[in-house]
């Protein structure tokens, strides 16, 4: 069964709008978990523009799920992720200036970088997962780096999918079958949300973690928290009726 992990980056968009503590993000992740979330994720960048990363070391002492802490491995990420070993990391290859995750990584150029970093996180009992773009040709390569899990980079499939068209699915599926083949487990995340989750999942039942966060924590606008987090359960658990 696929496990919802709530990314609450934009919980701390909206404390940091107005400089002081609310919302408060620990308790975003308390209440979250409360609601149904399988797990909090987490992506502190370079210039913090959201998540801060005395964040992650406040989140660490309240998550009792999964906590999954993303971002590009540079050095002080690095330093951080290994001192407040969450259950994951999944490393992205994010350019500084982007105005979020648009990329996976090329694991065929940066094998032996990503070799490197995941065996120094496995070596601190820290499960790992790389992003990855629904490309098949990566994946032997993402193998080879001794990663745990990828994540596919469902961007592409949630653009299609807006646009009605269905065939968006086809390169994920691809991967997917590829990374079984190459005894990877799989995440997906970016751009998914109530309207498309359901399709996602169960075209590609395969995917033990979807982590959502910015599509989510928007439609908690109109819908609540809680109605929003057990929608989400909802979809996962139709779709896996879907495929029973
Ligand atoms: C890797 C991924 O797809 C998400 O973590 C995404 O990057 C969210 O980041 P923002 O909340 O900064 O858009
Ligand atoms: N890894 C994807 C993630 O954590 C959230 O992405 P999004 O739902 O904010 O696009």
């Amino acid at each position: 069964m696929t496990k919802l992990s709530v990314n609450i980056n934009k919980i701390a968009t909206l404390r940091n709008a107005r400089g002081g503590n609310t919302p408060n993000v620990a308790e975003a992740a308390i209440k979250a978990e409360e609601f149904g979330a399988q797990g909090i994720t987490v992506h502190p960048r370079p210039d913090e523009r959201h998540i801060r990363y005395q964040d992650v070391y406040d989140l660490k002492k309240v998550v009792k799920t999964e906590f999954n802490i993303e971002g590009k491995p540079v050095e002080s990420f690095m330093k951080m992720v290994l001192e407040v070993k969450p259950e994951q990391v999944t490393l992205v290859p994010d350019s500084d200036d982007a105005i979020t995750s648009n990329a996976g990584w090329d694991t065929i150029k940066h094998l032996d970088y990503l070799t490197e970093i995941i065996s120094e996180f496995k070596r601190n009992g820290i499960r790992t997962s790389i992003f990855l773009d629904p490309n098949p040709k990566l994946v032997e390569a993402a193998a080879k780096t001794g990663t745990d899990r990828i994540e596919l980079y469902t961007e592409s499939f949630a653009v299609e999918y807006a646009k009605g068209n269905l065939n968006g699915i086809y390169p994920y599926r691809e991967t997917t079958d590829e990374a079984l083949k190459n005894g990877l487990k799989l995440n997906a995340g970016h751009d998914l949300s109530l309207d498309n989750l359901q399709y996602f999942i169960e075209q590609i039942p395969e995917i033990d973690e979807v982590s959502i966060g910015h599509a989510l924590i928007s439609e908690s606008i109109y819908m609540g928290f809680e109605n929003t987090i057990q929608a989400y359960l909802k979809r996962i658990e139709m779709a896996n009726k879907f495929n029973r």
